[in-house]
């Protein structure tokens, strides 16, 4: 498989706070990466580091092979989901998407999600006045409206009603099958077993490993990954 993104070496302190201990790793086209790890253990923090939006101390990063330092275009190929998205109030939906798209010059390649959660019927919504699920939906429909080669996807189905969350999870499974990168952070341990090809699990800012989910379960003799997890956990005492 094509090596879409490579991370060697990379550290990042906030103030005195070590966040990434010397993470290196890549990933492929055409699989699902799920990035775990307890809270504070630094999975935001490495994937805006790919995304440019925080800069490493040291280390590099490579996409398709040529470093991210102080360049953009890259980003065009990546679709982002933020935790929490963060739009001008007043703007409605409808203008959002607009403007996203004067702002690529380019129009929308993908409208599944627009679809599939019916926002359409509400462009004239400001986006003061949406619910955090509401929210959500309109950060999934852009990160997955421009077809990029790679979608980065920061705990995307929390706030998510069940029928939002599962339709997210379908589109996750068909651009994968597309061939697409798809990195996610999460929590939610039932869906990652669900969706991953691959486990990142991340502990105090550095990797403790990095394995297909069928591996994982073959060494562990766990068909649930949350089994699995405990069990690799509690032997290396964490
Ligand atoms: N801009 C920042 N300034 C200072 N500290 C930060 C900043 N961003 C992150 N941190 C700290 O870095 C640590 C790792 O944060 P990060 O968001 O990467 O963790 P996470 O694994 O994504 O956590 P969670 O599961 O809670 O979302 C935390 O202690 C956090 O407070």
């Amino acid at each position: 498989m094509e090596k879409i993104i490579a991370v060697e070496g990379l550290k990042k302190s906030f103030g005195r706070l070590e966040v990434l201990k010397n993470v290196s790793c890549d990933f492929a086209a055409g699989g699902v990466v799920s990035i775990l790890g307890p809270n504070a253990s630094g999975k935001t923090t490495l994937i805006k580091s790919i995304l440019g939006m925080v800069l490493p101390d040291s280390g590099s990063i490579l996409f398709k092979g040529k470093s991210i330092l102080n360049t953009f275009d890259y980003k065009r190929h990546i679709g982002y989901m933020p935790q929490i998205g963060h739009y001008p109030d007043n703007m409605q939906i409808g203008q959002l998407f607009k403007m996203v798209m004067d702002i690529r010059q380019q129009d929308a390649v993908d409208t599944d999600l627009l679809k599939a959660y019916q926002l359409e019927g509400m462009y004239h919504k400001t986006m003061r006045t949406l619910s955090g699920g509401t929210l959500q939906k309109v950060s999934a429909a852009l990160a997955f409206m421009f077809s990029p080669d790679v979608l980065i996807l920061d705990e995307p189905s929390a706030g998510l009603d069940p029928l939002a969350a599962d339709a997210l999870k379908e589109k996750i499974l068909a651009e994968r099958a597309n061939g697409k990168l798809v990195l996610i952070t999460s929590h939610i341990l039932s869906e990652a077993d669900e969706i991953s090809d691959h486990i990142l699990y991340l502990f105090e800012g550095k990797i403790k490993f990095y394995k297909t989910l069928p591996d994982l379960k073959m060494e562990t003799g766990e068909q649930k990954l949350s089994r699995a997890l405990t069990q690799l956990l509690s032997l290396s005492s964490c």
